[in-house]
């Protein structure tokens, strides 16, 4: 996939950072000086004395959306503004970097190659989850993963799984995360996970501390639905690490990918297992 005949670029700062107003105004003058205009998010424009628009409104009048900061702010991008099918770039200017991988000094050059086609949008998997309570049905997606813990961190928490319709396992222990294949380096690494391959069209369960020999992280594929219930108490659902939905027993979470995928803006020769390699010290 490649981008057509760009005018408008939105950007969206890390939050509780003014120190980025130097390299926003840099980016700014970088793509300005080459037609596109730029135009920022309210709440980072507000950080840095500058008008902005409504997140919506953004998404509503941008052909990509750029941020600048860390993964953190990546995901929170690319999740918000799903439904608008935007390409997202992300330039590192936070610790990590692993999904936000450009680094600010290659802005310029990138930009250039960019509007020469010398890019990649990569479509990465994105989950949906659907709450079920008496009172109706919501609708998360999430970009890294999904969450289900329990509320009281010194307690266990049970959750009765079903695949496909079928009973499949009842998980004891601090939860489980179903990750996307984007998110397979991030919480379900350190739960023992597996690192799955961005591109693949499947999504890992894998149980947090679970208190049994037999509990593994399992790969299911992408067309698969699992449902999750909380049978004693409440639970948490926590999407990307920045959201947070509390579920009482009687409801039900329904989860699967979504139909459509989100778009990460990548250089022409971006390597994920030089990535993985370079920042998560793969095969070191
Ligand atoms: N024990 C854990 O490992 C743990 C606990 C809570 C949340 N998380 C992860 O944090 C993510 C949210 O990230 P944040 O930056 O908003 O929170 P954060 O500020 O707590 O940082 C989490 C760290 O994970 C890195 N990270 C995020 N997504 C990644 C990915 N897909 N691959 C590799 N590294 C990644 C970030 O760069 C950062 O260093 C959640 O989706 C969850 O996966 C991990
Ligand atoms: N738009 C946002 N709304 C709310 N919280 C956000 C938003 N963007 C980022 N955050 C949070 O701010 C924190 C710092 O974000 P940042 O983008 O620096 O990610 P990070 O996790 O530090 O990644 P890295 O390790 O790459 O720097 C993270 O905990 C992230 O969840």
């Amino acid at each position: 996939m490649k981008l057509t005949n760009i005018k408008r670029v939105g950007m969206l700062l890390r939050p509780s950072t003014p120190e980025l107003k130097e390299m926003f105004f840099e980016a700014k003058r970088i793509f300005e000086s080459r037609g596109i205009e730029v135009i920022i998010d309210n709440i980072s424009g507000g950080m840095i004395d500058v008008m902005g628009q409504p997140f919506e409104m953004l998404c509503q009048n941008s052909d990509f959306l750029v941020t600048i900061g860390g993964d953190g702010t990546l995901i929170s991008a690319v999740r918000r503004s799903y439904r608008y099918q935007l390409p997202v770039l992300g330039i590192h200017a936070g610790k990590l970097g692993f999904l936000a991988d450009l680094d600010f000094a290659e802005l310029e050059i990138f930009v250039d190659k960019m509007l020469a086609g010398e890019y990649r949008i990569d479509q990465r998997a994105v989950l949906q989850a659907t709450i079920t309570s008496p009172n109706g049905q919501s609708e998360i997606f999430a970009f890294n993963d999904i969450v289900l813990t329990r509320p009281s961190i010194a307690k266990m928490i049970r959750l009765e799984t079903f695949v496909d319709g079928r009973s499949f396992n009842t998980y004891y222990g601090d939860g489980v995360v179903i990750s996307t294949p984007t998110g397979s380096t991030a919480y379900n690494l350190s739960a023992g996970g597996p690192v799955l391959f961005p591109l693949t069209q499947v999504f890992a369960l894998t149980p947090i501390c679970p208190h049994s020999l037999t509990q593994r992280p399992v790969v299911l594929p992408g067309h698969f639905e699992i449902e999750m219930k909380t049978p004693d108490a409440s639970a948490l659902v926590i999407v990307d690490g920045q959201d947070l939905v509390e579920i009482s027993d009687s409801d039900t979470v329904h989860i699967k990918l979504a139909s459509g995928a989100a778009q990460l803006i990548h250089r022409k020769e971006f390597n994920y297992f030089e990535v993985l390699k370079e920042k998560l010290g793969w095969g070191n």
